[in-house]
């Protein structure tokens, strides 16, 4: 990315501030103007002085010139200092106010893009979120270093300049002459740093991106005591990243050193040649001070070349990551404008293909209908392809290729976020968020009373453990244990209380009691409603309508339980598996044992 383009990606959000835009140049040319009077007012004494000493005159006469320097010195100084406050000041406010729009535009949009774009090698947490970071941070170092820096001294620098030109242009000259090596240096140096910025910039995120992964896993590393191969892999990183750092030190002491070197030459030509026209009589002896003052002023900013360049590389390298997210137009979730308000839920998959942007095909040339008011359930071995199903039909993702129908509409062109409205979706592993159990039950229906979140927790079974727990309603949700997390998002699901129901492996991380209760809970709100449920347990699903099976992305069998079991095919070898793994026969035993007892009893 371009200087050219990362100011033209900025302007629209700096036009905003354009009043304080205006506001800070204007204060930088009064500053610039007032930095010279410094010069000419040390010319005019160092000149007095000379004079006096010339005709013998005492201090009694330099008394008066020197308290008006001083004043004028003075106040110079106290304008100065307001000037240099308002500068510093809007430059800020420039600054902080974009950057919070930056950062609210790139949570915008990252809420905006599909489920792809989450699980992109690129765009993993611990990446995306350093990509913000540095993105924002670097831009406004930027913005920052255009108002507070480059701004003021180059406008500084510029002045003097033509300053040292109305002087004599020979001096002129020689400052001209020192400014393109001083610049051609810095590029140099920059041109070298970018290579080894970009592959620093690679090497931070792997490392934070790996710091996350650490503190993930932290219950896998511990039960397999991997920590000295945990720590290895993270510092073969570190030994990376302090190389690269290293290089990029060495390479800036190199250049820094030359561009010192530059720079003090310059100086040197400066007084000799100005001691030259001293001695000449060409001029006063206060143009040795005068031209110092004033190349010190056009060599300000060439100082900060090297600081200036190295942001600006910095802001170049990194505002590419993060206008990458902003510009993800092709990750934005479509919509449609169909209402979704009367939906029934009646879906009609027909050939349809999914590949994940991983390249993974997940699904191949599956047909099934949903229909609406019924349980549908699907089944199949793991990798089969269950869930991706129920991502096409929360458009989460869009097929590859097929139809896919609701209520005989492409499911396409519906609204998007008013079709999610009508699905309640509960999965194997739901998300809680940091915060209450009443804030995480509440997700589902956000302006719920406490009664209606209460209710939807009984209904959950989970009431009564909640109120066990020291702070009820308001403990913290992720410290529960798996089942009671679960139990909250099919809490959520009953608050939210939608006509589609979508149910992942709704009781997988529930005690068999659990089970049993959150089985009649959800038996009854499937009444009347178009429910498909997955389900490696075959207990939740035998009495469905309509049982689809799926095999390697392929939809194998279907039919009810009956059907499927005399089929003798997919269906059946899983459900005899899941007999033997149950030890079905010794259960069935123990159960007509038990009989046999209550009968004897009773007889
Ligand atoms: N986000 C993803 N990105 C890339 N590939 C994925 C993603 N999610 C699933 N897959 C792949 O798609 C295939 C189908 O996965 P899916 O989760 O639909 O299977 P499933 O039948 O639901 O399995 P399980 O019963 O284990 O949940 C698998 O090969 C899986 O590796």
């Amino acid at each position: 990315m371009s200087l050219w383009e990362i100011i033209r990606r900025l302007y629209p959000y700096v036009l905003p501030y354009r009043r304080l835009v205006i506001s800070t140049l204007l204060l930088t040319l009064v500053g610039s103007l007032a930095a010279q009077v410094n010069p000419f007012v040390l010319r005019y004494t160092v000149d007095t002085v000379q004079k006096l000493l010339d005709t013998n005159q005492g201090l009694s006469q330099g008394i008066p010139m020197l308290l008006w320097v001083s004043g004028l010195l003075l106040g110079k100084e106290i304008i100065n200092t307001f000037i240099q406050f308002g500068q510093k000041f809007y430059g800020e406010k420039i600054r902080i106010s974009v950057s919070s729009t930056l950062s609210q535009d790139a949570i915008h949009k990252i809420l905006s893009y599909q489920l792809g774009f989450y699980s992109d090698s690129g765009n993993q947490t611990g990446k995306l979120q350093t990509r913000i970071d540095r993105g924002v941070e670097s831009l406004m170092k930027l913005v920052q270093n255009f108002f507070i820096d480059i701004l003021p001294l180059f406008a500084n620098a510029v002045v003097a300049l033509v300053v040292m030109y109305a002087a004599n242009v020979y001096v002129g000259l020689v400052a001209t002459f020192i400014l393109p090596i001083y610049f051609w240096i810095s590029y140099r140096q920059a041109d070298k740093l970018n290579g080894t910025r970009r592959a620093l910039r690679g090497l931070r995120e792997q490392k934070s991106q790996g710091l996350v992964n650490l503190i993930d896993s932290a219950v896998v590393i511990k039960s397999f005591v991997r920590e000295d191969y945990e720590e290895q892999k993270q510092n073969g990183l570190q030994q990376q990243l302090q190389e690269a750092q290293l290089e990029t030190r060495k390479t800036n002491f190199v250049y820094d050193g030359l561009k010192t070197f530059v720079e003090q030459v310059g100086v040197v030509l400066i007084i000799i040649l100005t001691a030259y026209l001293v001695l000449s009589g060409q001029m006063t002896i206060g143009a040795i001070m005068f031209h110092i003052l004033l190349f010190n002023n056009v060599s300000a900013p060439i100082r900060q070349l090297h600081r200036i360049y190295d942001e600006m590389n910095e802001a170049l390298t990194y505002s590419e990551g993060f206008f990458d997210i902003l510009d993800a137009q092709d990750a934005k979730e479509k919509t449609g404008t169909l209402p979704a308000d009367h939906v029934r839920g009646t879906f009609d998959i027909c050939n349809v293909d999914f590949t994940y942007p991983s390249g993974t095909q997940a699904l191949h040339d599956v047909c099934l209908t949903i229909e609406e008011g019924k349980t549908t359930a699907l089944v199949g071995l793991s990798g089969a392809g269950k869930s991706t199903i129920l991502n096409l039909l929360c458009k989460f993702y869009e097929p590859d290729h097929g139809k896919m129908l609701l209520d005989g509409q492409p499911l396409a062109d519906y609204d998007t976020h008013a079709l999610r409205q009508r699905i309640g979706l509960v999965l194997q592993k739901n998300h809680i968020f940091k915060g209450s159990i009443e804030e995480n039950i509440r997700y589902g229906v956000m302006d719920a009373t406490f009664e209606q979140i209460q209710a939807a927790a009984r209904q959950a079974y989970l009431h009564d453990q909640i109120l066990e727990l020291p702070k009820g309603y308001q403990s913290d949700a992720q410290q529960l244990s798996g089942g009671q997390q679960q139990r909250i998002a099919i809490a959520r699901l009953f608050l939210k209380n939608p006509p589609i129901i979508f149910l992942d492996e709704p009781t997988a991380s529930l005690d068999a009691i659990a089970t049993e209760q959150i089985k009649n809970s959800l038996d009854a709100i499937k009444q009347g409603r178009t429910v498909v449920i997955i389900s490696h347990s075959l207990a939740q699903i035998v009495d469905s309508d309509c049982i689809y099976v799926m095999k390697q992305g392929r939809m194998v069998e279907s039919g009810t339980h009956d059907q499927l079991y005399d089929l003798r095919g997919t269906y059946r070898e899983i459900f005899d598996a899941s007999a033997r793994s149950l030890n079905i026969e010794k259960l069935a035993k123990a159960m007509v044992d038990d009989g046999d007892e209550v009968e004897d009893t009773a007889g």
